[in-house]
């Protein structure tokens, strides 16, 4: 099929958006996400993303990418998925990922990371 980039505007089931500027020739992207949702009460900013994509001919390639979400919380995400096209052509980004909270010691360690899945179409 046609090879999968990640380039360009993503949108979620949270209706947080993902802007993946330009994937170069291994495979490594960068960009923005726009959460739609925060567990901080400071304002929510865009924050950077970096991430790798496989380049196969096949078009439903996997990727991995990292959120610092520096601006207005102590977290980090990381999300790994598959790209997909779907039956009507359009194409489908599947993603399970972490985000791993700051606590404050030790003992709190076991709460820290939330785990999920979303799917991404194009916006
Ligand atoms: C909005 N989200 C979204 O589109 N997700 C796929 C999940 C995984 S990243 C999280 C947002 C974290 C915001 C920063 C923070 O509150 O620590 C949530």
């Amino acid at each position: 099929g046609k090879l999968c980039d990640l380039t360009g505007w993503w949108e979620n089931d949270l209706g947080s958006k993902m802007h993946v500027l330009k994937v170069d020739s291994e495979g490594n992207f960068s960009g923005e996400y726009h959460t739609a949702v925060s567990s901080t009460d400071k304002p929510i900013q865009p924050s950077p993303l970096v991430g790798s994509q496989h380049l196969d001919k096949d078009g439903q390639c996997t990727f991995g990418f990292t959120v610092n979400w520096k601006k207005f919380s102590d977290s980090t995400a990381v999300f790994v998925g598959q790209c997909f096209s779907g039956d009507n052509g359009n194409e489908v980004l599947q993603t399970s990922w972490l985000l791993r909270e700051k606590v404050d010691s030790l003992p709190s360690d076991w709460k820290a990371t939330r785990t999920g899945h979303n799917t991404f179409i194009r916006t």
